[in-house]
């Protein structure tokens, strides 16, 4: 705390558990709380990293000033020797979209994924170094979710061993990569592999953008910003770019080929890994962006909690003090399920990582037999969890009431900048329908003797789920995992197979899966929830020390499951996953949960550990010092340098004029 009076300290002393070991359960290890600790607090009280302005700064300057800050964490990087992990965490916490995100986050990626070991001996000390910055270019003005699609061309040139990289049409024109508009200088580019007129796919090329010296476009390039996108500040701190190809030349090495080689003589060559290891940057993004969503939802959560607290409304007793609005039960019914899923997806996104790191270790190893469950895990719950965090923030933003609607109370600017979340990396939609193709597979192979793996394993025990009938009888019966599980089972399963038998009617199955989308989407939906619900009962079985800390955990994971039992009754009661009755008692027991909440829930947003600077709201402030610094903001708005606006000679002033001699 920043010194002074802490309005929250009688909520504080409510706490039921140790919130500094939840911090540690928070943080996944003592090891990345220590590093997020100190590299937070590093942050927060460097002034050079202030947010205060961003949303009042007109494009150029806001871009400008994520360029210094960019430049000045890299110094403070080098400077402090940080390490990988450390170093990533200060990017985190300076909280500015900017190039270097997809430098790091998806250049290099690339390079590791696609590259041999040559290419990456080449290229990544330069990457590492920032001698170079990179960014990836996929997306086009006429195709994105459809990468096939995609029009750029690379036509081989076996006269000078070259490729041609070609943007035939303007809807061929890249449109969107980060970092691309203005900083880039260097791009894995995606196009159409063309040799001896025959093509063979998209491919990722590393293709050089702008001149290292004076930081032009090279000759043949076309390339700039796409414009403002939407809300103050916000993603705006990033140049998206549009880029545009005529007859650029690369030298054939350039091409990532630890997919295809490309021979001298023009030969296309597969390896032995699978082909959708071109779009294996896009999994491991994916992947970071369930963690992301942990970390956005979180955020809200913690403002509108603490907001909750000290907002007061209506309830005063002779003349005492009115009620505070978390206690209302509607406030609560809308906040703990978000607080509950922000643990949630925490979780769930540990998991994801060891999935990931799992994977890439398989792969390192030729063994490629995990790849089509990380691509389902990685795409369904990146649909999951950023289609609830966009509208959880909303929510948040609601919960807080008008003054939710002040940039001050950072909730605005959140949304904006988290809203495309679910879009990038994939549209929500078009990703599910991935993981639907996969789960109408698993389905018609179940007589074949083949077993379902990984997170659909339970599909083995199909007959036993469609003759499922739930036990649960009172309503604590619901605090069983088991029961929970199976009923969860139950419910993703039965809406699979009754996706699978409509499907089945269908003389073309492609008709069929178009007809279906919008019921597959809904059988996705269920199986990504089990995922979510199964791996927080799994954390629970862990081994959690702390006082009280497995408990809140416990009763988090039960608004979690319950929460989505009463919101998706009608699934769970069309499929006869549970009776009427049943459905009923759930969400007894959801409200008894609820109250269970109550006294913990300041500590429990205390335990992500953010500092006032991170979590950039006045109404999340960690003191609950909210009225004060909300006055006190507002007289700093540009808007009030003159108690006489600018433009009142020119349009009040004859307005008012005109209105008076119009009286007389
Ligand atoms: C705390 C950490 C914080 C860190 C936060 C970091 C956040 C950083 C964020 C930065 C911000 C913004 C970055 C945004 C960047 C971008 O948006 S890059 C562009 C992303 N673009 C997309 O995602 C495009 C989406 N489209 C696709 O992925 C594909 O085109 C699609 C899969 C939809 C279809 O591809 P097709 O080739 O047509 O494939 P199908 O015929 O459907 O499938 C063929 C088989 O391939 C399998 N498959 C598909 N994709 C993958 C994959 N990625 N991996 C493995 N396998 C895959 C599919 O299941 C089929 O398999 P089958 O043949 O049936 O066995
Ligand atoms: C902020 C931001 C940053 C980005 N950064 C990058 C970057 O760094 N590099 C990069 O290459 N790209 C980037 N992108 C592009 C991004 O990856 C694409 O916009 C995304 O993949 C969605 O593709 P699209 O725009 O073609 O959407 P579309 O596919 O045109 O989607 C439009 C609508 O059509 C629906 N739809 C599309 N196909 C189907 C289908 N088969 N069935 C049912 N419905 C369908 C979608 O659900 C959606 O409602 C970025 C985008 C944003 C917004």
């Amino acid at each position: 705390m920043e010194g002074g009076v802490d309005y929250l300290a009688d909520e504080r002393k409510k706490a039921e558990f140790d919130v500094q070991q939840m911090k540690i359960v928070w943080a996944g290890s003592h090891h990345t709380f220590e590093i997020s600790d100190r590299i937070s607090k590093l942050v927060a009280n460097d002034p050079a990293f202030s947010k205060d302005e961003r949303t009042m700064l007109p494009r150029k300057e806001l871009f400008k000033n994520t360029l210094r800050k960019a430049s000045y964490a890299w110094k403070r990087i080098n400077d402090l020797h940080l390490s990988e992990e450390e170093a990533s965490q200060l990017r985190f916490y300076v909280d500015e979209p900017a190039f270097t995100d997809l430098h790091w986050g998806m250049f290099i990626p690339a390079i590791k994924g696609q590259g041999t070991d040559e290419q990456q001996k080449k290229w990544l000390p330069l990457a590492y170094k920032m001698q170079i910055i990179g960014c990836y270019a996929q997306t086009e003005l006429g195709h994105g979710s459809n990468v096939q699609g995609l029009e750029t061309t690379a036509t081989f040139d076996p006269q000078t061993d070259e490729f041609v990289i070609h943007s035939p049409t303007l809807t061929s024109s890249k449109w969107w990569p980060g970092g691309l508009g203005k900083v880039s200088t260097h791009g894995v580019v995606y196009a159409r592999l063309i040799t001896d007129g025959q093509e063979h796919g998209i491919h990722g090329f590393i293709v050089q953008l702008r001149r290292l010296e004076d930081h032009r476009p090279l000759p043949g390039i076309i390339i700039g910003d796409i414009g403002m996108k939407f809300g103050n500040g916000a993603y705006n701190t990033m140049d998206n770019g549009v880029l545009r190809f005529d007859h650029v030349r690369i030298p054939r090495d350039q091409m990532l080929m630890r997919v295809s080689q490309v021979t001298r003589d023009g030969k296309v060559v597969q390896s032995d890994v699978p082909r959708q290891l071109v779009y294996g940057t896009m999994v491991y993004v994916r992947q970071t962006i369930v963690q992301d969503a942990s970390c956005a939802l979180s955020r809200a959560v913690c403002i509108a909690t603490r907001y909750s607290a000290v907002r007061r409304q209506f309830g005063s007793h002779n003349g005492g003090p009115e009620t505070q609005v978390i206690d209302y039960k509607t406030q609560q019914s809308r906040l703990f399920p978000l607080l509950a899923s922000a643990y949630a997806f925490r979780f769930v996104g540990e998991w994801l990582k060891w999935l990931y790191t799992d994977v890439t270790q398989r792969l390192q190893a030729n063994d490629f037999s995990t790849l089509p469950e990380a691509h389902a895990c990685t795409a369904g719950l990146k649909s999951l969890t950023t289609s609830v965090t966009a509208d959880g923030i909303e929510e948040c933003r609601k919960l807080c009431g008008g003054h939710g609607y002040l940039c001050t109370s950072g909730l605005p600017e959140l949304f904006a900048v988290y809203v495309p979340a679910c879009t990038y990396e994939g549209d929500n939609i078009v990703l599910m329908l991935q993981v639907a193709r996969i789960l109408m597979k698993t389905v018609s192979q179940l007589g074949s003797g083949k077993l379902p793996v990984g997170t659909m394993a339970y599909m083995g025990r199909i007959e036993h789920l469609l003759q499922y009938r739930c036990n649960v009888q009172k309503a604590e019966d619901w605090l069983n995992p088991a029961i929970v599980l199976e009923a969860f089972e139950a419910r993703a399963a039965r809406m699979s197979v009754s996706c699978a038998k409509k499907l089945s009617k269908f003389a073309n199955p492609e008709e069929g899966f178009a007809e279906l989308s919008a019921d597959l989407v809904e059988a996705v939906v269920a199986h990504c929830q089990l995922i979510v619900v199964s791996k927080f009962i799994e954390k629970l079985q862990q081994d959690i020390p702390g006082k009280g800390v497995k408990q809140q955990l416990k009763v988090l994971c039960g608004v979690y499951y319950l929460f989505l039992l009463h919101k998706h009754q009608g699934d769970f009661l069309a499929t006869s996953c549970v009776t009427p009755k049943q459905a009923s008692l759930a969400n007894d027991q959801l409200r008894v949960l609820y109250s269970q909440v109550r006294p913990n829930a300041i500590a429990l947003v205390d335990a992500f550990n953010y500092t006032d600077h991170f979590l950039g709201s006045i109404l999340g402030r960690y003191d609950g010092n909210v009225y004060p610094k909300l006055y006190e903001a507002a007289w700093k708005d540009p808007l009030n340098d003159s108690v006489v606006p600018d433009g009142y000679h020119q349009y009040i002033r004859p307005l008012l004029k005109q209105q008076r001699s119009a009286k007389l």
